[in-house]
């Protein structure tokens, strides 16, 4: 099926995610006049009756002029100090903006954890089931002042394609102080727009690897990632500038349109494939690779030949081949410590009955498994 921009306009649950360096001045600080500009046109598409998810950026940007700094600072006590000084702002201007239309906002901040656990994943999608029922636009941001280095997303890319995940979204539009994708850094002579990405073979020789603005944090390349998680679950995203929102809503010739790669999976799945958090690797030999990638059976003791973290019974560990490629992810049936002596053992006969029993259940259930 061909997928065209018209896919982004005709969405009916949209994800649209903003970065810093479109809301906020190069030396901190909201920018109000852009901000406006986006709550604008994403009001007048909710009052037309998309469903609108906005995950925002800017709550460290915005941060920075009322606590007196001029650039982004290096340690995170005062980033934080900074988010939350400037979450407050961003909402507030937001609301403003919204409230003119008649729009509600409701403020969600997110924890990465709150995408690894099921139970908080859950928990996140039924309040914004709710909000979306209840017509509010809800504004994401990951929770930066509870957040640490170890586990915080950093950027909004990874999480804006999360939260496309968890609500299910048609549709995912990433807004960014640039208007496309281009073929290296968009101030080099030769760089040329690239309008459509089909897959992974056109992006081949395209450069990413200069960093952004000074108050972004991912550059090009987590927005290339965030698009191939989005388009793995059969979700198209569109990539432009913030000036541009208007017309990319409007599913307009701007940006760079990433058609879908996968069809959409039912929700566990895709939690399990993207969102959750890997505890540890068992690795497959190759006809262990085969049954679970070709034929999707469950892994069973006598294919695996290694074990490798710390894991407990219901964690999610990656399946590996032998060369340490990730085949699939899944529920693991056992404790780490349990596994390793099962290590290439057949399973016992009369098993459902003797749970306990060495090598009596499958490593991984088909039913608990995804493959990649
Ligand atoms: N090939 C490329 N095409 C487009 N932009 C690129 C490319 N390589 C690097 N970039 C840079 O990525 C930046 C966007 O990333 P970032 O500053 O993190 O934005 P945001 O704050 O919107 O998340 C652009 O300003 C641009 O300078
Ligand atoms: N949560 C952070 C996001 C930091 C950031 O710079 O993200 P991005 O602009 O999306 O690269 C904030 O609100 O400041």
């Amino acid at each position: 099926m061909s997928i065209d921009r018209s896919a982004i306009r005709d969405a009916h649950r949209i994800v649209v995610k903003v970065g810093s360096s479109s809301l906020t001045r190069p030396a901190g600080g909201l920018d109000g006049y852009q901000l406006q500009a986006l709550a604008n046109n994403l009001a007048k598409k909710a009052l037309r009756g998309t469903q609108v998810v906005l995950v925002s950026s800017g709550a460290i940007a915005a941060g920075l002029v009322p606590l007196g700094l001029t650039r982004r600072p290096k340690d995170l006590a005062t980033q934080q100090a900074a988010a939350s000084t400037g979450m407050g702002a961003l909402m507030t201007a937001y609301t403003r903006v919204f409230t003119m239309h008649g729009v509600q906002v409701g403020q969600v901040l997110l924890t990465a954890d709150d995408m690894h656990r099921r139970s908080h994943y859950v928990n996140a999608s039924r309040t914004l089931e709710r909000l979306l029922e209840l017509e509010v636009v809800p504004i994401i941001n990951e929770n930066d002042t509870v957040a640490t280095d170890e586990i915080r997303f950093g950027d909004n890319d990874r999480l804006a394609a999360l939260v496309a995940h968890l609500v299910d979204a048609d549709a995912m539009v990433l807004l960014s102080d640039v208007d496309a994708l281009y073929t290296g850094h968009p101030s080099a002579p030769d760089s040329r727009r690239i309008p459509v990405v089909r897959g992974p073979g056109d992006l081949t020789g395209v450069d990413v690897s200069r960093v952004g603005s000074a108050v972004g944090t991912g550059g090009m390349q987590t927005k290339l990632e965030a698009a191939r998680m989005a388009v793995a679950e059969g979700i198209p995203v569109l990539l432009t500038s913030a000036a541009q929102a208007g017309a990319a809503l409007a599913g307009e010739d701007v940006g760079t349109l990433f058609t879908p790669i996968g069809t959409k999976s039912p929700a566990r799945r895709r939690w399990l494939a993207h969102a959750s958090h890997s505890s540890g690797r068992v690795v497959l030999d190759d006809g262990a690779v085969e049954a679970v990638v070709r034929r999707q059976t469950s892994l069973l003791p006598v294919g695996i030949t290694g074990v490798e973290g710390r894991f407990t019974a219901g964690d999610t560990v990656e399946l590996v081949d032998r060369r340490g490629t990730v085949v699939a992810r899944g529920l693991v049936g056992y404790d780490a410590e349990e596994l390793r002596p099962l290590v290439g053992q057949r399973l016992k006969r009369g098993a459902g009955l003797r749970a306990a029993a060495p090598a009596s259940r499958p490593v991984v259930r088909r039913d608990d498994l995804v493959v990649l």
